[in-house]
C-alpha cells in the first residue's frame, strides 16, 4: 500500500505533506531569487521590490533536479510574483506545504512547526500557514484509514470496516480542533488587511480582469495581442486532505452557480489521486448495500418511528453519519472563520490606506463567498441543481443524528444559525444571505 501511496506523492505519516522537510536554500545558481527573497521586506519597504525583482536576470530550471528543488524553486517564485502584483507601491497558486518548514515529529500541532517565508512578516500570518499545515498533517492518518476502510470493504469483512470508520470520524473530529486554534494566533484584523491582500491571484479578480501577461513565456496571439494568464491565488481551500475525505464519504456539494475558483487546484499528482480515490472509494454504495433500510421511503410520521428505524440501522450506518456530521462542523466552524476574519473586517470599511484593499469589492465578493460556502455546505448524493435552501423536513431527522437517508444533508438548512454562538456574526449573515 505505502509504495502506491507514494505513486502519489502522498506518505502513509505525513499525508499530502511532503515526507521530509522541506528545502530552505537551492542550489547556488538560483543565488540570485533567494537574494531577492532574504531581502523582501526591506525592499518592499523601500518600494523597490519591483525594480528588483525586473532587473533579475532569466535562469534556467535545467539545474533543477529534485522534486524539493522544485517545491523551493515555486515557493520562491511564487512569493516574489504575489509581492510584485499586490506589493503596496505598485503570486501563484497552491503555496500550502510549501511556506513552512516542519521541525520535529509533531506535525499535527501548529506548535511544533515553523514557516519559511511570511509577506507581512507576522505571527498571525505564520500561524494562518501552520495551523492550515497542522490540519493537512492529519493527511497520513485519514489515508490510512480510508485505505483500510476501502481494504474491508474488499474483503466484505463489516467490522474491520467499522474500526477504519471510527478511525475517519476521530481523524475528522481532531482536525476540526485543531481548525478552532486558528483563533489562538491569528488576529482577524491583522489577516484581512496584511496577509489576505497578498493572497489574491489573478483569476476572477476585478484588478485584473484579463490575468497577467508572462512576458518571454507566451509572445502573441494570431491578432499580435499579449496572451494573458490566469491563475488562483493561494487558499487553504486547495486542502488536498478535505477533498480526499469529501471523496471517501461520497460527501458531494450543491452546484450552485458559482465556480469554486479552488477546484482543481491541488497538486498535480495529488489532483490525480483524488480522481483515483473517487473510482475505488465505495464506502456509501457498501454501507447502503449491507443495511435492510429502505431508502425510497419518504414519509416519516414520528419520532417513535424514527426510533423503529433506528433500531434496525445497525453501527456501520451510525459511524458513517457521524463522519458525515463531522464534516458539517467542519463547515460550520470554518464558515464562521470566514466571517470574523473576512466579513465583519470588510464591513468595518476602515482599510489602512497604506494596504491596498479593496474594500468594498472584499464586501461583494465575501457576500458570494458565503454563498458559495454556505450552499456548498456538506451535501450527501445531491442529485438536483439548486442554490435554494430547503426547509428542514421530519425526514432530515436530526433529531437522533443518525439514521441514513440519502436526503438527511440535502435537507439540512445550511446556515444553522443555532450553531453561531456571535449573535453579531448571526446579524451579519442574516443580512448577507437577504441581499
Ligand atoms: C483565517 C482563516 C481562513 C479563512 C479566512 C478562510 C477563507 C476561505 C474562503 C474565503 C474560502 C473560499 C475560497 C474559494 O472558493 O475560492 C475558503 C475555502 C476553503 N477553505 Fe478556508 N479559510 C481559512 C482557513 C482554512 C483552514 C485552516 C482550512 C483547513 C484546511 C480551510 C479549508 C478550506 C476548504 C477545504 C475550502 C473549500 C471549501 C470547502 O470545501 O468547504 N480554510 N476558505
Amino acid at each position: 500500500m505505502e509504495s502506491m501511496l507514494e505513486d502519489y506523492d502522498v506518505s502513509p505519516a505525513t499525508g499530502f505533506l511532503p515526507s521530509t522537510p522541506p528545502l530552505q536554500r537551492l542550489p547556488s545558481y538560483y543565488e540570485p531569487w533567494e537574494t531577492l527573497l532574504d531581502n523582501f521586506h526591506d525592499l518592499m519597504l523601500a518600494g523597490r521590490l519591483r525594480s528588483s525583482i525586473n532587473k533579475l536576470l532569466v535562469l534556467d530550471t535545467i539545474p533543477l533536479i529534485t522534486l524539493a528543488e522544485y517545491h523551493r524553486a515555486f515557493l520562491v517564485l511564487s512569493s516574489l510574483a504575489h509581492g510584485y502584483v499586490w506589493g503596496k507601491f505598485d503570486e501563484v497558486s497552491d503555496i500550502t506545504s510549501l511556506h513552512r518548514k516542519a521541525m520535529g515529529q509533531g506535525i499535527r500541532s501548529p506548535s511544533n512547526l515553523a514557516t519559511l517565508f511570511t509577506f507581512s512578516n507576522t505571527p498571525d500570518e505564520s500561524w494562518f500557514y501552520l495551523v492550515t499545515t497542522a490540519i493537512e498533517g492529519f493527511g497520513g492518518r485519514a489515508i490510512t484509514a480510508i485505505m483500510s476502510a476501502i481494504r474491508a470493504i474488499k474483503a466484505g469483512n463489516n467490522q474491520k470496516l467499522i474500526v477504519a470508520l471510527r478511525d475517519i470520524n476521530s481523524t475528522i473530529v481532531d482536525i476540526n480542533a485543531t481548525l478552532q486554534r486558528i483563533h489562538e494566533k491569528c488576529d482577524p484584523y491583522v489577516f484581512y488587511l496584511m496577509v489576505r491582500p497578498y493572497l489574491s491571484g489573478w483569476e476572477n479578480e476585478d484588478r485584473l480582469p484579463h490575468g497577467l501577461i508572462y512576458e518571454g513565456v507566451d509572445g502573441n496571439d494570431e491578432n499580435g495581442n499579449p496572451i494573458y494568464r490566469k491563475y488562483v491565488g493561494a487558499s487553504a481551500g486547495q486542502s488536498a486532505l478535505i477533498q480526499a475525505l469529501d471523496i471517501a464519504l461520497n460527501i458531494e456539494h450543491y452546484p450552485t452557480g458559482v465556480k469554486s475558483s479552488i477546484n482543481g487546484h491541488c497538486p498535480m499528482k495529488n489532483y490525480t489521486s483524488g480522481n483515483d480515490l473517487a473510482k475505488v472509494a465505495n464506502i456509501r454504495n457498501y454501507i447502503i448495500s449491507q443495511t435492510s433500510y429502505d431508502s425510497n421511503i419518504t414519509t416519516i410520521s414520528s419520532p417513535d418511528e424514527d426510533m423503529d428505524m433506528l433500531q434496525g440501522t445497525n453501527e456501520m450506518v451510525q459511524v458513517y453519519n457521524e463522519c458525515l456530521n463531522q464534516m458539517k462542523n467542519f463547515r460550520s466552524k470554518h464558515l464562521q472563520i470566514v466571517s470574523v476574519y473576512i466579513i465583519i473586517q470588510a464591513h468595518r470599511g476602515n482599510g489602512d490606506s497604506r494596504y491596498h484593499v479593496p474594500i468594498n469589492k472584499d464586501v461583494a465578493t465575501s457576500k458570494n463567498e458565503v454563498f458559495r460556502i454556505t450552499t456548498n455546505n456538506v451535501i450527501a448524493n445531491n442529485k438536483e441543481a439548486t442554490t435554494t435552501v430547503k426547509p428542514t423536513t421530519t425526514k432530515s431527522v436530526e433529531i437522533k443524528g443518525c439514521v441514513f437517508d440519502p436526503d438527511y444533508f440535502r435537507t439540512i438548512d445550511p446556515i444553522n444559525f443555532t450553531q453561531v454562538e456571535d449573535s453579531a456574526i448571526v446579524k451579519i449573515f442574516e443580512e448577507l444571505v437577504q441581499h
